[in-house]
């Protein structure tokens, strides 16, 4: 439906839908240089060519953020909390464009994309205030004359790059923390949906955020761009969201010039249906945790384990609750899944559904591509699962539910626990012995206990094994883009 004019013409504030890259200060069009297309996934419309910058651009961006960054440390927190919090203003008062634009690029249905940039605009708000709190301490001498002090101090120079499944939200809860402590910020959004982070770009300099600070380097060879973070020795953290096989490529890359990194990666989430559950909440919890983003997020339940004696209670309240889901185009009334982000996405689906029905799992409801073609595909519950089946040990990332049957909580834990990753995990149950008992033996960094939603700014996201390190947002989202030092005085 949307193209780059229909777009333009339907925000409030036409100069957040932009064709430039912002390096160093300055909007960068792509002149004679190369560029690359984004498009809108649910109608296959081009939005907009994006110039297709390479090693050099990079590299100014990194030096400009090296030059400025040390201006923007020496102010006050006070001071870089206001430019925050003014950003933040700037974010609500236009969230409606970057909910369009977000939607256009992305395909997730507008309300949604809303949610994600109040999200996202939450993680800005809540780094600005904590600006103001980055304490050290002082510690007692360890002889009479010695007196300790500890200094929290900016790391420098970040990088981040950021997929496509949340493409305001996961800029945001890097950049917040970054500019709240006195960091600069160099960033690559994914090439599928870099118009979200060029309109807070264009907020950013609005609020005040001075030249080279932030940029926003697009490009269409991330490879090339992330060579050029690691190796680059201005840079001195890499702070990275996807999958974990870039992960591993990221941090052997860093590991040269033992760079700083925080490490979001891929997840397999658990969510567990015990027998004393409330089932109607459970499946509630279910549909968002599996659904939300259409199954695109690494905190989605992946697989879903239902103790015997509620399988097909279970399962049949599920089944109703999923056939009332609508399909559509993101600016569609009433539309509660868009399309899934390209064919890629609708193959690794398919291949997972083939696989566990080719293995004995019965598709409950959906099992395939959606009447309104492209990338459009059904949602889905497979009955029946089991761990020979594909989707136990990887991360779907799509609209597919699978239903695996379990007798015991030790059985359920281990099955659980069986994966190389460790993000998010859920449970349902109403015995106060068996939340605390299960809550403690889940290996994840994140668990949800009777309810599906476990994201806000306020606590500490991030995942364990093979899923990253760090964490973002909350009190501890400082922490990675800080370095303590110690002051030993003799007096
Ligand atoms: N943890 C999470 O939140 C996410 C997990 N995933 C998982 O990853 C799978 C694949 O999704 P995909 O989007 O391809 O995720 P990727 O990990 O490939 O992409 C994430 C980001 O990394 C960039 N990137 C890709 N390769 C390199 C590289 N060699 N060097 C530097 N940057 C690189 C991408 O850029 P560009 O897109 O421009 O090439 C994008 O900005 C999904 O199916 C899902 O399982 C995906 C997204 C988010
Ligand atoms: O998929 C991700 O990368 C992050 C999930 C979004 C969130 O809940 O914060």
């Amino acid at each position: 439906m949307l193209d780059r004019t229909d777009l333009k013409q339907s925000l409030g504030d036409p100069s957040l839908l932009t064709d430039k890259a912002f390096v160093a200060g300055e909007w960068v069009g792509a002149g004679s240089g190369p560029t690359f297309p984004v498009h809108n996934p649910s109608t296959g419309a081009k939005i907009v060519d994006l110039p297709d910058l390479g090693f050099a651009d990079a590299r100014r961006a990194i030096d400009a953020a090296e030059e400025a960054q040390k201006a923007w440390a020496a102010r006050t927190g006070k001071e870089r909390a206001a430019v925050l919090r003014k950003w933040y203003d700037l974010m609500i008062a236009h969230a409606d464009d970057l909910a369009a634009i977000l939607t256009a690029e992305m395909g997730k249905p507008f309300a949604e994309a809303k949610g994600e940039i109040m999200y996202g605009a939450s993680f800005i708000e809540w780094f600005a205030e904590e600006a103001k709190r980055v304490y050290g301490d002082v510690i007692p001498g360890h002889q009479p004359d010695k007196r300790i002090v500890v200094v929290k101090q900016p790391v420098g120079v970040v990088a981040s790059i950021t997929p496509w499944n949340f493409p305001n939200a996961m800029i945001a809860r890097k950049v917040g923390p970054a500019l709240a402590v006195g960091c600069a910020f160099v960033s690559k959004p994914a090439k599928q949906t870099p118009l979200s982070a060029l309109a807070m770009a264009v907020l950013a300099e609005r609020a005040g955020v001075p030249k080279g600070v932030l940029s926003v380097v697009t490009s269409a060879s991330s490879s090339k761009i992330g060579e050029e973070f690691c190796s680059n020795p201005k840079v001195r953290k890499i702070t990275f969201t996807g999958s974990t096989e870039v992960g591993r490529i990221l941090m052997r890359q860093s590991a040269e010039q033992i760079k700083k990194t925080s490490m979001e990666l891929g997840g397999n989430a658990p969510f567990i249906v015990f027998d004393d559950a409330d089932l109607d909440a459970a499946v509630e919890g279910a549909m968002m945790s599996k659904y939300r983003n259409n199954g695109q997020t690494c905190v989605c339940a992946n697989r879903i384990y239902v103790q015997a004696g509620v399988y097909d209670a279970f399962a049949e309240k599920l089944v109703a609750a999923v056939n009332k889901m609508k399909v559509g185009d993101g600016f569609e009334d009433g539309v509660t899944t868009g399309p899934l982000i390209d064919m890629a996405a609708v193959e690794k689906v398919e291949e997972h559904i083939a696989d566990a029905t080719g293995k004995g799992a019965k598709i409950a409801t959906g099992g395939k591509r959606h009447a309104l073609g492209g990338t459009f595909f059904e949602p889905t519950v497979l009955t029946g699962v089991t761990p020979a089946m594909a989707v136990t040990q990887e991360e779907t990332f799509g609209p597919v539910a699978p239903l695996f049957r379990f007798e015991d909580e030790a059985d359920v834990i281990a099955q659980a626990n069986d994966t190389i990753f460790g993000l998010a995990s859920y449970f349902y149950a109403k015995d106060m012995g068996r939340v605390w008992r299960v809550a403690e033996a889940l290996e994840y960094g994140i668990v949800g206990i009777n309810t599906g939603i476990i994201s806000t700014e306020v606590a500490p996201f991030g995942g364990v094994k093979q899923s990253g390190t760090g964490r973002e947002g909350s009190k501890y989202g400082c922490d990675d883009y800080l370095e303590i030092k110690y002051m030993c005085m003799s007096i």
